[in-house]
């Protein structure tokens, strides 16, 4: 079975300009087929104040009302995704940039409203819906697709869909072809079980030990979502998930091995 990395990379990285550039220069040489995704949240929320939109979060989560889907589809389709295609290309990679309804890959769900609205989020409800044939066409052809993180609904409708989410989706539907290998990288060195403790790394984390480390409070925040995609796609066949220091990838491309947080079932 062919190889094929899903790398997602975190949005402290994308707002440092020497680390994601360090990022994107090593990304770019990993030979083989890989798939590039990536958030923006800080940057939607910067260029939304200046427009006189404040970003609405709860449980750090986007509330997107139609005004914020207006400016995270600009945000994270146009300036972020260009921009990081734009650096790939520079460094010799041939990347496409893509969202959700660009060929149909990614189709979502607005979800439902509960006890909060969240507006227009999109929820993926099954990876099998996912276009994996149109991606499948892609990497034959050599190209690299980069992912910003919009969806839509198939009838008309952008949605705003968790990167975390997205790079778990896109890995699972594509695990039937390839082995595949799911990487989170952030600014951290991987899971802390002390969070301002670069020295703490947890290097395995089975899903027992996620659900003692949950229990615990060691994992809060955004790690929650980030692993429950990840024990998601490893149940749903994705071969390899590590969360990692984004210059994780220039060991990585060097064929040397890495160091962070390898999840297991
Ligand atoms: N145990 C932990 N180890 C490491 N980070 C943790 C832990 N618990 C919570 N965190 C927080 O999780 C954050 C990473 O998740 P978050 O979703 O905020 O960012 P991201 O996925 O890198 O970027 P984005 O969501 O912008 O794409 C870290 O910056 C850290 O503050």
């Amino acid at each position: 079975m062919e190889k094929l990395y899903v790398i997602k990379v975190g949005g402290n990285i994308l707002d440092d300009p020497e680390q994601l550039s360090n990022f994107l220069t090593a990304f770019a040489s990993i030979s083989g087929s890989k798939i590039l995704v990536h958030g923006g949240g800080k940057i939607a929320s910067a260029i939304g104040r200046k427009l006189g939109i404040e970003p609405v979060l709860v449980d750090g989560r986007r509330i997107t009302d139609a005004e914020t889907l207006e400016l995270v589809t600009m945000v994270y389709g146009g300036l972020i995704n260009k921009n990081l295609v734009a650096t790939l290309q520079k460094n010799g990679c041939n990347a496409i940039g893509l969202t959700g309804p660009d060929a149909n890959i990614i189709p979502a769900v607005k979800r439902p409203v509960q006890s909060i609205d969240y507006g227009f989020a999109g929820d993926i409800t099954n990876p099998e819906s996912i276009n994996s044939d149109v991606l499948e066409v892609l990497l034959d052809a050599g190209l690299t697709p980069v992912f910003a993180p919009l969806t839509h609904d198939g009838k008309g409708t952008m949605l705003n869909t968790n990167a975390d989410t997205i790079a778990a989706a896109l890995a699972t539907a594509l695990a039937q072809k390839y082995e595949v290998e799911l990487l989170y990288l952030f600014e951290k060195k991987g899971v802390l079980r002390d969070v301002i403790n670069e020295d703490s790394v947890i290097p395995n984390i089975t899903e027992t030990k996620y659900e003692q480390l949950k229990n615990e409070g060691i994992i809060a925040a955004g790690m929650l979502p980030k692993l429950d995609n990840a024990m998601l796609a490893l149940r749903q066949g994705v071969k390899q998930v590590h969360i990692c220091h984004a210059s994780a990838v220039e060991a990585l491309a060097q064929g040397h091995k890495f160091t962070g947080t390898t999840l297991s079932l």
